[in-house]
Protein backbone atom coordinates (compact mmCIF):
# COMPACT_ATOMS: atom_id res chain seq x y z
CA UNK A 1 0.00 0.00 0.00
CA UNK A 2 1.62 3.27 -1.00
CA UNK A 3 1.50 6.44 0.97
CA UNK A 4 -1.63 8.10 -0.17
CA UNK A 5 -3.91 4.63 -0.35
CA UNK A 6 -2.94 4.12 3.31
CA UNK A 7 -3.71 7.64 4.34
CA UNK A 8 -6.79 7.36 2.55
CA UNK A 9 -7.48 3.85 4.43
CA UNK A 10 -6.63 5.64 7.71
CA UNK A 11 -8.57 8.52 7.12
CA UNK A 12 -11.67 6.51 6.28
CA UNK A 13 -11.04 4.38 9.54
CA UNK A 14 -10.67 7.20 11.75
CA UNK A 15 -14.16 8.56 13.02
CA UNK A 16 -12.40 12.20 13.33
CA UNK A 17 -10.68 12.79 9.98
CA UNK A 18 -13.66 11.17 8.34
CA UNK A 19 -16.53 13.61 10.12
CA UNK A 20 -13.94 16.66 9.28
CA UNK A 21 -13.59 15.61 5.63
CA UNK A 22 -17.11 15.56 5.32
CA UNK A 23 -17.51 19.47 6.78
CA UNK A 24 -15.13 20.38 4.75
CA UNK A 25 -16.91 18.90 1.57
CA UNK A 26 -19.90 20.60 2.92
CA UNK A 27 -18.05 24.00 3.42
CA UNK A 28 -16.15 23.32 -0.20
CA UNK A 29 -19.96 22.64 -1.81
CA UNK A 30 -21.60 25.19 -0.09
CA UNK A 31 -18.99 28.23 -0.93
CA UNK A 32 -19.33 26.57 -4.90
CA UNK A 33 -22.93 26.75 -4.47
CA UNK A 34 -22.74 30.71 -2.98
CA UNK A 35 -20.29 31.61 -6.29
CA UNK A 36 -22.63 29.81 -8.55
CA UNK A 37 -25.48 31.65 -7.54
CA UNK A 38 -23.31 35.15 -7.42
CA UNK A 39 -22.63 34.29 -11.24
CA UNK A 40 -25.88 32.77 -12.19
CA UNK A 41 -28.59 34.84 -10.15
CA UNK A 42 -28.58 37.89 -11.40
CA UNK A 43 -29.01 36.79 -15.22
CA UNK A 44 -32.37 34.81 -14.08
CA UNK A 45 -33.70 37.55 -12.19
CA UNK A 46 -36.25 39.30 -13.37
CA UNK A 47 -35.50 42.63 -12.41
CA UNK A 48 -32.55 42.70 -14.73
CA UNK A 49 -33.72 44.74 -17.25
CA UNK A 50 -34.16 47.86 -14.47
CA UNK A 51 -31.86 50.09 -14.17
CA UNK A 52 -29.33 50.27 -11.61
CA UNK A 53 -25.93 50.63 -10.22
CA UNK A 54 -23.33 48.41 -11.50
CA UNK A 55 -22.20 45.84 -8.40
CA UNK A 56 -18.65 46.38 -6.73
CA UNK A 57 -18.17 43.07 -5.79
CA UNK A 58 -19.31 39.56 -6.84
CA UNK A 59 -19.71 38.29 -3.40
CA UNK A 60 -21.47 41.12 -1.46
CA UNK A 61 -22.86 43.13 -4.76
CA UNK A 62 -23.32 46.65 -3.65
CA UNK A 63 -23.58 45.88 0.26
CA UNK A 64 -20.55 47.93 1.33
CA UNK A 65 -21.72 50.90 -0.20
CA UNK A 66 -24.61 51.05 1.50
CA UNK A 67 -23.09 50.26 4.73
CA UNK A 68 -20.37 52.70 4.35
CA UNK A 69 -22.21 55.87 3.60
CA UNK A 70 -24.20 58.04 5.46
CA UNK A 71 -28.06 56.27 5.76
CA UNK A 72 -29.78 57.18 2.55
CA UNK A 73 -27.17 58.70 0.74
CA UNK A 74 -26.56 55.73 -1.93
CA UNK A 75 -30.05 55.73 -2.28
CA UNK A 76 -30.91 59.49 -3.12
CA UNK A 77 -28.19 59.09 -5.51
CA UNK A 78 -29.02 56.47 -7.58
CA UNK A 79 -32.97 57.56 -7.69
CA UNK A 80 -31.65 60.69 -9.04
CA UNK A 81 -29.62 58.52 -11.42
CA UNK A 82 -31.94 55.95 -11.99
CA UNK A 83 -35.62 56.88 -11.88
CA UNK A 84 -38.19 55.67 -9.27
CA UNK A 85 -37.50 52.19 -9.30
CA UNK A 86 -34.09 50.42 -9.23
CA UNK A 87 -32.54 46.98 -9.36
CA UNK A 88 -29.06 46.91 -6.96
CA UNK A 89 -27.28 44.08 -5.63
CA UNK A 90 -26.96 41.84 -2.41
CA UNK A 91 -24.79 39.58 -1.19
CA UNK A 92 -24.08 36.35 -3.70
CA UNK A 93 -26.14 37.46 -6.81
CA UNK A 94 -29.29 38.38 -5.02
CA UNK A 95 -31.14 41.42 -6.82
CA UNK A 96 -32.49 43.69 -4.55
CA UNK A 97 -35.36 45.81 -5.37
CA UNK A 98 -35.26 49.75 -4.23
CA UNK A 99 -38.85 51.64 -4.93
CA UNK A 100 -39.35 55.45 -4.77
CA UNK A 101 -42.26 55.45 -7.19
CA UNK A 102 -45.24 56.59 -5.19
CA UNK A 103 -47.77 54.11 -7.10
CA UNK A 104 -45.10 51.38 -6.55
CA UNK A 105 -45.20 51.73 -3.04
CA UNK A 106 -48.66 52.26 -2.71
CA UNK A 107 -49.20 48.90 -4.04
CA UNK A 108 -46.44 47.27 -1.55
CA UNK A 109 -47.17 49.26 1.61
CA UNK A 110 -50.99 49.91 1.16
CA UNK A 111 -53.06 47.84 -1.19
CA UNK A 112 -51.46 45.12 -1.09
CA UNK A 113 -49.57 44.88 2.03
CA UNK A 114 -50.26 41.42 3.42
CA UNK A 115 -48.71 40.76 0.68
CA UNK A 116 -45.54 41.90 1.16
CA UNK A 117 -44.19 40.64 4.76
CA UNK A 118 -41.01 41.48 6.07
CA UNK A 119 -38.70 38.82 5.27
CA UNK A 120 -38.30 35.31 7.77
CA UNK A 121 -34.76 36.27 9.11
CA UNK A 122 -36.00 40.22 10.18
CA UNK A 123 -38.79 38.05 12.15
CA UNK A 124 -36.41 35.96 13.08
CA UNK A 125 -34.24 38.52 14.91
CA UNK A 126 -37.08 40.67 15.88
CA UNK A 127 -38.45 37.31 17.89
CA UNK A 128 -34.88 37.17 19.18
CA UNK A 129 -35.12 41.26 20.20
CA UNK A 130 -38.33 41.92 20.65
CA UNK A 131 -40.22 38.88 21.32
CA UNK A 132 -43.34 38.02 19.20
CA UNK A 133 -45.49 41.31 19.32
CA UNK A 134 -47.23 43.16 16.08
CA UNK A 135 -44.22 44.00 14.86
CA UNK A 136 -43.78 40.44 14.31
CA UNK A 137 -47.02 39.33 13.57
CA UNK A 138 -48.12 39.08 9.83
CA UNK A 139 -51.69 38.25 8.19
CA UNK A 140 -54.55 37.46 10.15
CA UNK A 141 -52.81 37.51 13.48
CA UNK A 142 -51.19 41.13 12.78
CA UNK A 143 -54.89 42.54 11.91
CA UNK A 144 -56.39 41.26 15.19
CA UNK A 145 -53.27 42.78 17.16
CA UNK A 146 -53.88 46.17 15.39
CA UNK A 147 -57.98 45.44 16.21
CA UNK A 148 -57.41 45.16 19.75
CA UNK A 149 -54.45 47.75 20.38
CA UNK A 150 -56.24 50.64 17.79
CA UNK A 151 -58.26 52.31 20.59
CA UNK A 152 -55.04 53.09 22.93
CA UNK A 153 -53.96 55.55 19.97
CA UNK A 154 -57.07 57.64 18.57
CA UNK A 155 -57.75 60.99 19.05
CA UNK A 156 -59.72 61.06 22.27
CA UNK A 157 -57.65 58.81 24.42
CA UNK A 158 -54.33 60.50 23.08
CA UNK A 159 -55.90 63.62 24.26
CA UNK A 160 -55.98 62.43 27.92
CA UNK A 161 -52.07 61.72 27.70
CA UNK A 162 -51.21 64.88 27.54
CA UNK A 163 -50.83 65.62 31.06
CA UNK A 164 -48.30 62.68 31.40
CA UNK A 165 -46.19 63.87 28.70
CA UNK A 166 -45.84 67.44 30.74
CA UNK A 167 -45.55 65.92 34.09
CA UNK A 168 -41.88 63.77 33.34
CA UNK A 169 -40.96 66.38 30.46
CA UNK A 170 -41.21 69.25 33.76
CA UNK A 171 -39.38 66.77 35.73
CA UNK A 172 -36.35 66.98 33.35
CA UNK A 173 -36.71 70.23 32.97
CA UNK A 174 -36.60 70.85 36.96
CA UNK A 175 -33.17 68.18 36.85
CA UNK A 176 -31.81 70.00 33.97
CA UNK A 177 -31.93 73.31 36.23
CA UNK A 178 -30.13 71.82 39.12
CA UNK A 179 -27.43 70.60 36.63
CA UNK A 180 -26.90 74.01 35.09
CA UNK A 181 -27.26 75.66 39.16
CA UNK A 182 -24.02 73.14 39.39
CA UNK A 183 -22.15 74.11 36.54
CA UNK A 184 -22.94 69.74 35.54
CA UNK A 185 -20.48 68.20 32.44
CA UNK A 186 -22.20 64.86 31.65
CA UNK A 187 -20.22 62.10 31.57
CA UNK A 188 -18.14 61.44 27.99
CA UNK A 189 -18.87 65.03 26.81
CA UNK A 190 -15.46 65.28 25.76
CA UNK A 191 -12.87 62.73 24.66
CA UNK A 192 -9.97 65.30 24.19
CA UNK A 193 -8.63 65.67 27.49
CA UNK A 194 -7.30 68.68 26.92
CA UNK A 195 -10.32 70.39 25.53
CA UNK A 196 -12.42 69.10 28.32
CA UNK A 197 -9.63 70.78 30.95
CA UNK A 198 -9.44 74.22 28.68
CA UNK A 199 -13.29 74.01 29.36
CA UNK A 200 -13.30 73.54 32.74
CA UNK A 201 -10.54 76.59 33.25
CA UNK A 202 -13.21 78.89 31.05
CA UNK A 203 -16.49 77.52 31.99
CA UNK A 204 -18.93 80.08 31.42
CA UNK A 205 -21.36 81.02 34.23
CA UNK A 206 -25.11 79.16 34.12
CA UNK A 207 -24.58 76.56 32.10
CA UNK A 208 -24.60 72.60 31.86
CA UNK A 209 -22.83 70.56 29.29
CA UNK A 210 -25.01 67.71 28.59
CA UNK A 211 -25.11 64.55 26.62
CA UNK A 212 -28.65 64.86 26.22
CA UNK A 213 -29.61 61.88 24.05
CA UNK A 214 -28.67 59.92 27.24
CA UNK A 215 -31.43 62.57 28.98
CA UNK A 216 -33.91 62.01 26.39
CA UNK A 217 -33.69 57.85 26.08
CA UNK A 218 -34.80 58.05 29.90
CA UNK A 219 -37.61 60.52 29.84
CA UNK A 220 -39.17 59.41 26.83
CA UNK A 221 -38.97 55.67 28.49
CA UNK A 222 -40.57 57.11 31.67
CA UNK A 223 -43.39 58.22 29.41
CA UNK A 224 -44.05 55.48 27.76
CA UNK A 225 -44.02 53.52 30.99
CA UNK A 226 -46.26 56.08 32.53
CA UNK A 227 -48.54 56.58 29.33
CA UNK A 228 -48.85 52.95 28.13
CA UNK A 229 -48.85 50.96 30.94
CA UNK A 230 -49.49 52.69 34.05
CA UNK A 231 -45.81 51.72 35.47
CA UNK A 232 -43.18 54.26 36.95
CA UNK A 233 -39.63 53.54 35.77
CA UNK A 234 -38.37 56.79 37.50
CA UNK A 235 -35.37 57.28 34.53
CA UNK A 236 -34.93 60.89 35.02
CA UNK A 237 -35.27 61.43 38.68
CA UNK A 238 -32.74 57.91 38.85
CA UNK A 239 -30.72 59.69 36.58
CA UNK A 240 -30.48 55.66 35.38
CA UNK A 241 -32.79 52.74 34.21
CA UNK A 242 -32.14 48.88 33.75
CA UNK A 243 -34.05 48.27 30.96
CA UNK A 244 -33.09 51.78 29.39
CA UNK A 245 -29.30 50.71 29.65
CA UNK A 246 -29.93 47.09 28.22
CA UNK A 247 -31.66 48.59 25.26
CA UNK A 248 -29.00 51.24 24.69
CA UNK A 249 -26.38 48.32 25.09
CA UNK A 250 -28.41 46.68 22.53
CA UNK A 251 -28.81 49.31 19.93
CA UNK A 252 -26.13 51.40 20.48
CA UNK A 253 -22.61 52.70 22.53
CA UNK A 254 -19.98 49.57 21.70
CA UNK A 255 -21.99 48.15 19.00
CA UNK A 256 -22.64 51.18 17.08
CA UNK A 257 -18.80 52.25 17.55
CA UNK A 258 -17.34 50.44 14.69
CA UNK A 259 -19.24 50.65 10.82
CA UNK A 260 -20.41 47.17 9.74
CA UNK A 261 -18.52 45.86 6.57
CA UNK A 262 -20.16 42.86 4.50
CA UNK A 263 -18.37 40.52 5.91
CA UNK A 264 -19.59 41.43 9.53
CA UNK A 265 -22.68 41.54 8.23
CA UNK A 266 -22.22 37.87 6.73
CA UNK A 267 -21.31 36.64 9.73
CA UNK A 268 -24.11 37.89 11.47
CA UNK A 269 -26.17 36.68 9.02
CA UNK A 270 -25.01 33.19 9.08
CA UNK A 271 -24.95 32.97 12.76
CA UNK A 272 -28.75 34.31 12.43
CA UNK A 273 -29.51 31.21 10.38
CA UNK A 274 -28.23 29.10 11.96
CA UNK A 275 -30.15 30.45 14.88
CA UNK A 276 -33.69 30.33 13.21
CA UNK A 277 -33.19 26.85 11.69
CA UNK A 278 -31.77 25.40 14.53
CA UNK A 279 -33.64 25.95 17.27
CA UNK A 280 -33.28 23.39 19.46
CA UNK A 281 -29.05 23.59 19.67
CA UNK A 282 -30.68 27.53 21.36
CA UNK A 283 -27.37 28.55 19.21
CA UNK A 284 -27.91 31.96 20.53
CA UNK A 285 -27.28 31.42 24.16
CA UNK A 286 -23.91 30.40 23.57
CA UNK A 287 -22.45 32.01 20.56
CA UNK A 288 -19.39 34.00 21.57
CA UNK A 289 -19.87 36.86 18.93
CA UNK A 290 -19.99 40.04 21.00
CA UNK A 291 -22.86 41.66 19.23
CA UNK A 292 -24.61 38.64 20.13
CA UNK A 293 -23.86 38.24 23.46
CA UNK A 294 -24.72 42.19 23.76
CA UNK A 295 -28.53 41.25 22.49
CA UNK A 296 -28.84 38.26 24.56
CA UNK A 297 -28.15 40.27 27.99
CA UNK A 298 -30.25 42.76 26.88
CA UNK A 299 -33.07 40.27 26.03
CA UNK A 300 -32.92 38.94 29.57
CA UNK A 301 -33.32 42.39 30.95
CA UNK A 302 -36.15 43.46 29.03
CA UNK A 303 -37.95 40.25 29.33
CA UNK A 304 -37.73 40.43 33.22
CA UNK A 305 -38.61 43.85 33.09
CA UNK A 306 -41.61 43.04 30.97
CA UNK A 307 -42.86 39.97 32.96
CA UNK A 308 -42.24 42.29 36.27
CA UNK A 309 -45.35 45.01 34.78
CA UNK A 310 -47.04 42.14 33.65
CA UNK A 311 -47.32 40.56 36.64
CA UNK A 312 -47.95 44.00 38.75
CA UNK A 313 -50.64 45.22 36.12
CA UNK A 314 -52.23 41.66 36.97
CA UNK A 315 -52.36 42.40 40.70
CA UNK A 316 -53.48 45.80 40.24
CA UNK A 317 -56.50 44.23 38.48
CA UNK A 318 -57.22 41.34 41.11
CA UNK A 319 -56.69 43.95 43.63
CA UNK A 320 -59.43 46.01 41.69
CA UNK A 321 -61.50 43.45 40.72
CA UNK A 322 -60.79 43.07 36.69
CA UNK A 323 -59.04 44.93 34.06
CA UNK A 324 -61.30 47.25 33.48
CA UNK A 325 -60.23 49.13 36.60
CA UNK A 326 -56.36 49.23 36.14
CA UNK A 327 -56.80 52.13 34.47
CA UNK A 328 -60.19 53.70 32.58
CA UNK A 329 -60.62 51.52 29.49
CA UNK A 330 -58.58 52.54 26.28
CA UNK A 331 -55.09 52.21 28.65
CA UNK A 332 -52.87 49.92 26.13
CA UNK A 333 -52.08 47.97 29.36
CA UNK A 334 -56.00 47.63 29.93
CA UNK A 335 -56.95 46.07 26.60
CA UNK A 336 -53.98 43.94 26.56
CA UNK A 337 -54.67 42.42 29.87
CA UNK A 338 -58.26 41.91 28.84
CA UNK A 339 -57.61 40.39 25.27
CA UNK A 340 -55.51 37.62 27.15
CA UNK A 341 -59.38 36.81 28.80
CA UNK A 342 -61.06 37.23 25.38
CA UNK A 343 -62.48 34.27 23.14
CA UNK A 344 -61.53 33.37 19.63
CA UNK A 345 -60.74 36.56 17.56
CA UNK A 346 -60.37 38.96 20.07
CA UNK A 347 -57.81 36.96 22.70
CA UNK A 348 -54.00 37.56 23.10
CA UNK A 349 -51.93 34.83 23.74
CA UNK A 350 -49.47 35.40 26.85
CA UNK A 351 -46.34 35.14 24.94
CA UNK A 352 -47.94 37.81 22.68
CA UNK A 353 -48.75 39.93 25.83
CA UNK A 354 -44.88 40.07 26.70
CA UNK A 355 -43.63 40.28 23.14
CA UNK A 356 -46.53 43.42 23.19
CA UNK A 357 -45.10 45.07 25.92
CA UNK A 358 -40.98 44.91 24.94
CA UNK A 359 -42.22 45.69 21.15
CA UNK A 360 -43.96 49.04 22.47
CA UNK A 361 -41.21 50.05 25.18
CA UNK A 362 -38.93 49.89 22.43
CA UNK A 363 -40.42 51.40 19.56
CA UNK A 364 -42.23 54.03 21.89
CA UNK A 365 -39.12 55.49 23.55
CA UNK A 366 -36.06 55.30 21.00
CA UNK A 367 -37.48 56.21 18.00
CA UNK A 368 -38.89 59.62 19.91
CA UNK A 369 -36.00 60.05 21.68
CA UNK A 370 -33.99 59.76 18.73
CA UNK A 371 -36.00 62.51 16.78
CA UNK A 372 -36.00 64.98 19.84
CA UNK A 373 -31.97 64.55 19.53
CA UNK A 374 -31.76 65.48 16.04
CA UNK A 375 -34.18 68.30 16.93
CA UNK A 376 -31.71 69.77 19.57
CA UNK A 377 -28.82 69.59 17.49
CA UNK A 378 -30.24 70.99 14.70
CA UNK A 379 -31.77 74.10 16.83
CA UNK A 380 -28.65 74.46 18.24
CA UNK A 381 -27.34 74.77 14.48
CA UNK A 382 -29.92 77.26 13.80
CA UNK A 383 -30.36 79.48 16.72
CA UNK A 384 -32.70 82.00 14.73
CA UNK A 385 -35.06 79.20 14.23
CA UNK A 386 -34.56 78.08 18.05
CA UNK A 387 -35.82 81.81 18.51
CA UNK A 388 -38.65 81.90 16.46
CA UNK A 389 -40.11 78.48 17.76
CA UNK A 390 -39.36 80.02 21.63
CA UNK A 391 -41.60 83.06 20.67
CA UNK A 392 -44.04 81.27 19.45
CA UNK A 393 -44.15 78.23 22.31
CA UNK A 394 -44.15 81.12 24.81
CA UNK A 395 -47.27 83.13 23.57
CA UNK A 396 -49.36 80.42 23.87
CA UNK A 397 -48.19 79.60 27.20
CA UNK A 398 -48.52 83.21 28.27
CA UNK A 399 -52.36 82.81 26.83
CA UNK A 400 -53.12 79.46 28.25
CA UNK A 401 -51.98 80.98 31.66
CA UNK A 402 -54.26 83.93 30.92
CA UNK A 403 -57.12 81.40 30.90
CA UNK A 404 -55.98 79.98 34.13
CA UNK A 405 -53.89 76.65 33.05
CA UNK A 406 -50.12 75.87 33.68
CA UNK A 407 -49.77 73.92 30.13
CA UNK A 408 -50.89 73.73 26.52
CA UNK A 409 -53.60 71.05 25.35
CA UNK A 410 -52.89 68.90 22.22
CA UNK A 411 -55.19 71.33 20.29
CA UNK A 412 -52.92 73.79 21.35
CA UNK A 413 -49.88 72.22 20.47
CA UNK A 414 -51.44 71.26 17.18
CA UNK A 415 -52.50 74.74 16.34
CA UNK A 416 -48.79 76.31 16.51
CA UNK A 417 -47.82 76.66 13.24
CA UNK A 418 -44.07 76.99 13.44
CA UNK A 419 -43.66 74.19 16.50
CA UNK A 420 -45.65 72.11 13.70
CA UNK A 421 -43.54 72.58 11.12
CA UNK A 422 -40.60 71.90 12.97
CA UNK A 423 -41.49 68.41 13.76
CA UNK A 424 -42.94 67.73 10.34
CA UNK A 425 -39.02 69.24 8.85
CA UNK A 426 -37.23 66.81 11.28
CA UNK A 427 -39.20 63.69 11.02
CA UNK A 428 -38.97 64.01 7.55
CA UNK A 429 -35.15 65.03 7.13
CA UNK A 430 -34.16 62.77 10.11
CA UNK A 431 -36.56 59.90 9.86
CA UNK A 432 -35.16 58.05 12.91
CA UNK A 433 -35.92 54.62 11.26
CA UNK A 434 -34.48 55.03 7.75
CA UNK A 435 -35.30 52.08 5.74
CA UNK A 436 -37.28 49.06 5.84
CA UNK A 437 -38.12 46.25 4.08
CA UNK A 438 -40.33 43.66 2.19
CA UNK A 439 -40.46 40.12 0.56
CA UNK A 440 -42.76 39.09 -2.01
CA UNK A 441 -45.28 36.81 -0.55
CA UNK A 442 -46.33 35.54 -4.04
CA UNK A 443 -45.40 35.93 -7.73
CA UNK A 444 -46.58 39.71 -8.79
CA UNK A 445 -46.74 42.47 -10.69
CA UNK A 446 -46.00 45.94 -9.36
CA UNK A 447 -47.24 49.46 -11.60
CA UNK A 448 -44.92 52.00 -12.19
CA UNK A 449 -46.44 55.50 -11.93
CA UNK A 450 -43.90 57.01 -14.19
CA UNK A 451 -42.43 54.39 -16.41
CA UNK A 452 -38.77 53.50 -16.43
CA UNK A 453 -36.70 52.76 -19.74
CA UNK A 454 -35.45 49.62 -20.15
CA UNK A 455 -31.34 48.65 -19.71
CA UNK A 456 -31.02 46.21 -22.74
CA UNK A 457 -33.47 48.62 -25.17
CA UNK A 458 -33.76 51.85 -23.91
CA UNK A 459 -36.57 52.49 -26.68
CA UNK A 460 -38.36 50.25 -24.61
CA UNK A 461 -40.66 51.58 -21.39
CA UNK A 462 -41.33 49.36 -18.11
CA UNK A 463 -44.15 50.08 -16.50
CA UNK A 464 -44.97 47.08 -14.52
CA UNK A 465 -42.38 45.20 -12.38
CA UNK A 466 -42.77 41.41 -12.83
CA UNK A 467 -42.05 39.96 -9.15
CA UNK A 468 -41.29 36.65 -8.27
CA UNK A 469 -42.03 34.96 -4.56
CA UNK A 470 -39.26 35.74 -2.29
CA UNK A 471 -38.17 39.51 -3.86
CA UNK A 472 -36.27 41.59 -1.40
CA UNK A 473 -38.42 44.72 -1.49
CA UNK A 474 -36.24 47.82 -0.17
CA UNK A 475 -38.17 51.03 1.22
CA UNK A 476 -35.80 53.58 1.78
CA UNK A 477 -37.92 56.12 4.35
CA UNK A 478 -35.28 58.60 4.66
CA UNK A 479 -34.26 59.02 0.84
CA UNK A 480 -37.88 58.95 0.08
CA UNK A 481 -38.05 61.52 2.40
CA UNK A 482 -35.83 63.84 1.18
CA UNK A 483 -36.56 63.89 -2.54
CA UNK A 484 -35.99 66.51 -4.59
CA UNK A 485 -38.78 64.91 -6.80
CA UNK A 486 -41.43 65.47 -4.42
CA UNK A 487 -39.76 68.50 -2.05
CA UNK A 488 -38.12 70.10 -4.58
CA UNK A 489 -33.98 72.03 -4.58
CA UNK A 490 -33.99 72.48 -1.27
CA UNK A 491 -34.94 68.84 0.18
CA UNK A 492 -32.33 68.69 1.76
CA UNK A 493 -32.18 71.95 3.88
CA UNK A 494 -34.30 72.11 7.09
CA UNK A 495 -37.38 74.73 6.51
CA UNK A 496 -40.51 74.17 8.60
CA UNK A 497 -41.79 77.02 7.01
CA UNK A 498 -42.28 74.99 3.86
CA UNK A 499 -45.42 73.18 5.79
CA UNK A 500 -46.52 76.65 6.64
CA UNK A 501 -46.87 77.49 3.33
CA UNK A 502 -48.34 74.75 1.62
CA UNK A 503 -51.19 75.27 -0.17
CA UNK A 504 -53.47 71.92 -0.76
CA UNK A 505 -56.43 70.60 1.21
CA UNK A 506 -55.10 70.33 5.05
CA UNK A 507 -52.27 72.75 3.99
CA UNK A 508 -49.91 69.77 5.19
CA UNK A 509 -49.66 67.55 2.69
CA UNK A 510 -47.16 67.58 0.20
CA UNK A 511 -48.19 66.12 -3.56
CA UNK A 512 -46.82 62.49 -4.83
CA UNK A 513 -46.01 60.81 -1.38
CA UNK A 514 -47.49 57.98 0.54
CA UNK A 515 -46.71 58.47 3.92
CA UNK A 516 -49.30 57.94 6.67
CA UNK A 517 -48.08 61.12 8.43
CA UNK A 518 -48.04 64.23 6.09
CA UNK A 519 -47.14 62.19 2.88
CA UNK A 520 -43.28 60.86 4.57
CA UNK A 521 -42.50 58.02 4.95
CA UNK A 522 -41.08 58.49 8.50
CA UNK A 523 -43.98 56.41 9.74
CA UNK A 524 -44.36 54.23 6.74
CA UNK A 525 -47.89 53.64 5.40
CA UNK A 526 -50.89 51.64 5.45
CA UNK A 527 -51.86 48.78 7.75
CA UNK A 528 -48.42 48.65 8.91
CA UNK A 529 -47.71 51.76 9.53
CA UNK A 530 -46.53 53.14 12.79
CA UNK A 531 -49.71 52.49 15.30
CA UNK A 532 -48.02 55.04 17.42
CA UNK A 533 -47.44 58.05 15.21
CA UNK A 534 -49.91 60.29 16.66
CA UNK A 535 -48.65 59.75 20.20
CA UNK A 536 -45.00 60.34 18.68
CA UNK A 537 -45.63 63.93 17.36
CA UNK A 538 -47.62 65.13 20.16
CA UNK A 539 -45.29 63.77 22.69
CA UNK A 540 -42.30 65.27 20.51
CA UNK A 541 -44.23 68.51 20.47
CA UNK A 542 -45.37 68.78 24.32
CA UNK A 543 -41.37 68.22 25.22
CA UNK A 544 -39.89 70.61 22.84
CA UNK A 545 -42.40 73.33 24.09
CA UNK A 546 -40.96 72.69 28.01
CA UNK A 547 -37.65 72.36 26.83
CA UNK A 548 -37.76 75.38 24.34
CA UNK A 549 -39.34 77.90 26.73
CA UNK A 550 -36.78 77.05 29.47
CA UNK A 551 -33.67 76.27 28.02
CA UNK A 552 -30.82 77.41 24.93
CA UNK A 553 -29.44 75.02 23.47
CA UNK A 554 -26.33 75.44 21.65
CA UNK A 555 -23.24 73.21 19.65
CA UNK A 556 -20.47 72.07 22.61
CA UNK A 557 -17.67 73.40 19.75
CA UNK A 558 -18.09 74.72 16.96
CA UNK A 559 -16.26 72.33 14.74
CA UNK A 560 -18.28 69.84 16.13
CA UNK A 561 -19.24 66.98 13.18
CA UNK A 562 -22.37 64.44 13.78
CA UNK A 563 -22.63 61.62 11.66
CA UNK A 564 -25.44 59.40 11.32
CA UNK A 565 -25.38 55.26 11.95
CA UNK A 566 -28.13 53.27 12.09
CA UNK A 567 -29.01 50.01 14.43
CA UNK A 568 -32.35 49.68 12.95
CA UNK A 569 -32.90 53.78 14.58
CA UNK A 570 -30.32 56.08 13.08
CA UNK A 571 -28.47 57.85 16.07
CA UNK A 572 -25.74 60.46 16.55
CA UNK A 573 -22.03 59.67 16.81
CA UNK A 574 -19.67 62.32 17.04
CA UNK A 575 -16.98 62.06 14.64
CA UNK A 576 -13.71 61.05 15.91
CA UNK A 577 -15.16 59.81 19.50
CA UNK A 578 -17.20 57.05 18.04
CA UNK A 579 -15.62 54.92 20.78
CA UNK A 580 -17.78 56.88 23.28
CA UNK A 581 -20.98 55.61 21.69
CA UNK A 582 -23.80 57.50 20.87
CA UNK A 583 -23.88 60.57 22.08
CA UNK A 584 -25.03 64.22 21.47
CA UNK A 585 -22.87 67.07 23.80
CA UNK A 586 -24.73 70.20 23.84
CA UNK A 587 -24.45 73.58 26.27
CA UNK A 588 -27.50 74.01 27.94
CA UNK A 589 -28.39 77.43 29.83
CA UNK A 590 -32.16 78.92 31.59
CA UNK A 591 -33.52 80.72 28.80
CA UNK A 592 -34.00 84.79 29.15
CA UNK A 593 -37.35 86.01 29.91
CA UNK A 594 -37.05 89.56 29.60
CA UNK A 595 -39.79 89.72 27.41
CA UNK A 596 -42.24 88.92 29.99
C1 LIG B 1 -40.58 59.47 16.00
C2 LIG B 1 -41.04 58.36 16.50
C3 LIG B 1 -41.37 57.11 15.72
C4 LIG B 1 -40.97 56.71 14.47
C5 LIG B 1 -40.08 57.44 13.50
C6 LIG B 1 -41.58 55.43 14.22
C7 LIG B 1 -41.45 54.72 13.03
C8 LIG B 1 -42.04 53.51 12.77
C9 LIG B 1 -41.93 52.77 11.53
C10 LIG B 1 -41.15 53.22 10.31
C11 LIG B 1 -42.63 51.63 11.67
C12 LIG B 1 -42.80 50.54 10.61
C13 LIG B 1 -41.69 49.53 10.72
C14 LIG B 1 -41.80 48.45 9.68
O1 LIG B 1 -42.88 47.89 9.49
O2 LIG B 1 -40.79 48.14 9.07
C15 LIG B 1 -43.19 51.64 13.00
C16 LIG B 1 -43.95 50.62 13.52
C17 LIG B 1 -44.40 50.61 14.81
N1 LIG B 1 -44.30 51.62 15.74
FE1 LIG B 1 -43.43 53.38 15.49
N2 LIG B 1 -42.31 55.08 15.31
C18 LIG B 1 -42.22 56.08 16.25
C19 LIG B 1 -42.83 56.12 17.48
C20 LIG B 1 -43.60 55.13 18.01
C21 LIG B 1 -44.27 55.18 19.28
C22 LIG B 1 -44.24 56.39 20.23
C23 LIG B 1 -44.89 53.98 19.45
C24 LIG B 1 -45.73 53.52 20.59
C25 LIG B 1 -46.32 54.29 21.45
C26 LIG B 1 -44.61 53.18 18.28
C27 LIG B 1 -45.02 51.88 18.08
C28 LIG B 1 -44.87 51.18 16.91
C29 LIG B 1 -45.37 49.83 16.71
C30 LIG B 1 -46.06 48.97 17.75
C31 LIG B 1 -45.08 49.48 15.39
C32 LIG B 1 -45.44 48.18 14.68
C33 LIG B 1 -46.71 48.43 13.87
C34 LIG B 1 -47.14 47.24 13.02
O3 LIG B 1 -46.32 46.49 12.54
O4 LIG B 1 -48.35 47.13 12.85
N3 LIG B 1 -43.84 53.91 17.42
N4 LIG B 1 -42.82 52.79 13.65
Amino acid sequence: MDKVEHALAFGWAHPILSAAALLLGCVVSYAVYLLGCAIVLPRLSPLRDLPGPPPESLLYGNVKRILQDPPGVPHIEWNDKYGGVVQYRGFFGETRLLLFDPTALNHVLLSNAYDYPKPEEVRGDLALILGRGVLFAEGEDHRRQRRIMNPSFGPAHLRELVPSFFEHANELRDVWKDLIAQGHSDEKVWKDEEKAQEYARTKPEGEALVNVIAWLNRLTLDIIGDAGFGYRFDAVAQHNNALGAAFSSMFSPRAAARKPTPYRIMLQRTIGFFVRKLPILKIADWVPNERFKQVREGFRTVQSESDKIIQLKMNDAVEKDGVESVRAGKDLIALLLKSTQGEGKAKMTQAELRGQLTTFLLAGHETTSTALTWTLLTLSRQPEAQEKLRREIRAARRKARSEGREELESRELDALPYLDGVAREILRLEAPVSATVRHAGKDDFIPLGTPVRSRSNPDRLISSIPIKKGQTVFIPILAVNRSKKIFGDDAHEFRPERWMQSENAEGKKIEGGVGVYSQILTFLAGPRSCIGYKFAVLELKAILSVLIDNFEFSLRDPDFEVEHRSIIVTRPLVVGEETDGNKMPLRVRLAKRDEE
